[in-house]
């Protein structure tokens, strides 16, 4: 099995039951243990800003399914969120699950890239990735920790309940 670790954010609906969900869905998905997960955080939207703030978070998955049949799965599970992809491009969505980290690997298909390229510049990645696994080496880019304190918190809150 690899190590993947997944990204989750909802900002329309009721993104904090979506983020919620999510994580239930995820734990239940086949051939797959859902380890550890992140507090939620309320992040301002990076991006268009017309947009509600986000609920993110941020979820540890040991998993045998392939990266293919793994963004599959997690296309099904936004789906059954009721995402709608309105085409958009960083438009506001009910659910939004992307594919941080893959093991080790580094990706880059017509489908997925991993890492996902945007980690080093979301705080709302980063934080929640170090919470939940402060020692993590992230392909090509180096420690998480170190990504962290080079990363500013624009508005990021843990919501502790
Ligand atoms: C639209 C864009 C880039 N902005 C985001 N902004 C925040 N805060 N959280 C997200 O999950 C998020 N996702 C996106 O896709």
């Amino acid at each position: 099995p690899v190590m993947a670790y997944i990204g989750i954010g909802a900002n329309l609906g009721a993104p904090r039951a979506q983020v919620l969900g999510a994580l239930e869905a995820m734990a239940a998905l086949p051939e797959s243990r859902l380890l550890r997960q992140s507090s939620l955080y309320g992040s301002p939207p990076m991006g268009p800003a017309d947009q509600p703030d986000y609920i993110n978070a941020v979820a540890q998955l040991e998993t045998r399914l392939s990266p293919l049949v793994l963004l599959q799965s997690l296309l099904e599970l936004e789906r059954r969120c009721g995402r709608v992809r309105q085409g958009e491009r960083w438009g506001p969505r009910t659910l939004d699950l992307d594919i941080l980290l893959y093991g080790t690997q580094v990706i880059q298909t017509a489908h997925l890239t991993v890492p996902h390229p945007g980690i080093q510049q979301r705080a709302f990645v980063l934080y929640p990735l170090a919470e939940i696994a402060p020692d993590l080496w992230i392909p090509g880019l180096g420690g998480v920790e170190d990504l962290v304190a080079q990363c500013p918190r624009s508005g990021l809150q843990r919501l502790l309940e």
